[in-house]
């Protein structure tokens, strides 16, 4: 595991929270992007090297729904760049991590991801991103 790639925000509204991070950032949302397969529209800021991606739900069955049913709007995920997505889940999974897609999918941004339980990382919902080339 590299860098932390970005922080995944859930959000109830994308449009209202775009609002409140263009203000925060003092810049726009570079990029908006619907990932049918995870039941989320996500909108990504930069600031500095870092990287914000709000969450919504598309629909009720969403991971993105059922987290902001139980816990509220707030942090989501954590996600970190990897080079090797495959040997990391791997090595993981041989650490005793529990690996939620041992098959990468595609995420937003051009990234394969896999996800860890938060069961197994003390609470916190890991994602392995790796940059497809
Ligand atoms: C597009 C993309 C990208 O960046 O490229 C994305 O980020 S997509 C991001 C959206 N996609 C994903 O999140 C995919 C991976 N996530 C999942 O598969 C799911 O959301 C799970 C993490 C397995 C949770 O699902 P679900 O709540 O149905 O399962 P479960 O019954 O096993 O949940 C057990 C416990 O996990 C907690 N839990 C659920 N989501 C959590 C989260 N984000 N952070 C910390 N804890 C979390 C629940 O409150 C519950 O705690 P208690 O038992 O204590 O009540
Ligand atoms: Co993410």
């Amino acid at each position: 595991m590299r860098k932390i790639e970005h922080i995944g925000i859930a959000v109830n509204d994308l449009e209202v929270s775009n609002l409140v991070f263009e203000k925060l950032f003092g810049a726009p949302a570079y990029k908006f992007e619907e990932v049918e397969s995870e039941g989320v529209k996500t909108s990504f800021f930069k600031n500095g090297p870092n990287k914000i991606e709000l969450l919504a739900a598309t629909h009720p069955d969403s991971p993105i729904a059922k987290f902001i049913a139980k816990k509220g709007e707030g942090i989501h995920h954590i996600a970190f760049d990897v080079e090797d997505i495959v040997s990391e889940i791997e090595r993981l999974k041989k650490e005793g991590f529990v690996v939620l897609n041992e098959i990468p999918k595609k995420g937003a941004d051009n990234k394969l991801v896999a996800f860890l339980h938060p069961k197994s990382t003390n609470g916190v919902l890991i994602e392995l991103c790796q940059e497809i080339k």
